[in-house]
């Protein structure tokens, strides 16, 4: 059965832009058809590592017959593509640069936990530069166990987020 998911894009590595149109195309070519892209924001660094540069992130709304593991290998198979360094891996750093992140935010109404993919994303409702973009594409949505995403959203202080681009084009 074919289900709807969100998936969050970051760069802040070479082209922003371009890194994040071109994983629209990898998506494609991983079997995940991608419907709508929110607007790209320009967003100032939030986590670990805030002493790098902005990033650029975007929202995208998929339909995809994947399974949550085979979804989440997906997303990785994209950022391997473009030369990053994965979790695990020597010269990974936590929230550290990169041209590309894709995470699996929501997969439908589900909520699952394995060793390696957590549903919703743990960090879905602490991110402005998450759900701003989120709550563009699908206002009044509600983020499985907890509520609300406006609710959220409003909860946080900080994380410059500004319109900086047109939404991605989605075609394959
Ligand atoms: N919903 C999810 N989407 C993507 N990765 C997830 C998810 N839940 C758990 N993970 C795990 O998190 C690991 C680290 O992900 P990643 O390299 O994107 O971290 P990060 O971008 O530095 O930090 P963050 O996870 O806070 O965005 C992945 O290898 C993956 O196994
Ligand atoms: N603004 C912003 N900050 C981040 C981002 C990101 O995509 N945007 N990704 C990170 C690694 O997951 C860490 N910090």
């Amino acid at each position: 059965m074919n289900e709807i998911a969100y998936l969050g894009l970051g760069s802040n590595v070479g082209d922003r832009r371009v890194n994040l149109q071109a994983t629209v195309e990898c998506l494609w070519a991983h079997d995940v058809v991608v419907l709508a892209s929110s607007s790209v924001y320009e967003t100032e660094p939030v986590g670990e590592v805030l002493d790098q540069r902005a990033f650029f992130n975007a929202v995208l709304r998929v339909e995809t017959a994947l399974g949550p593991e085979q979804l989440l290998d997906a997303c990785k198979a994209v950022e391997r593509a473009f030369g990053r360094t994965l979790a695990g891996e020597d010269g990974y750093v936590k929230h550290g640069p990169r041209p590309i992140d894709v995470d699996l935010l929501l997969l439908g109404e589900l909520e699952y936990s394995s060793e390696r993919l957590v549903l919703p994303h743990r960090e879905v409702t602490s991110r402005r530069f998450v759900l701003v973009p989120l709550l563009e594409l699908a206002p009044g949505l509600m983020v499985p166990g907890r509520g609300p995403a406006a609710d959220a959203l409003a909860r946080i202080d900080g994380q410059d987020v500004v319109v900086a681009g047109p939404p991605l084009e989605v075609g394959p």
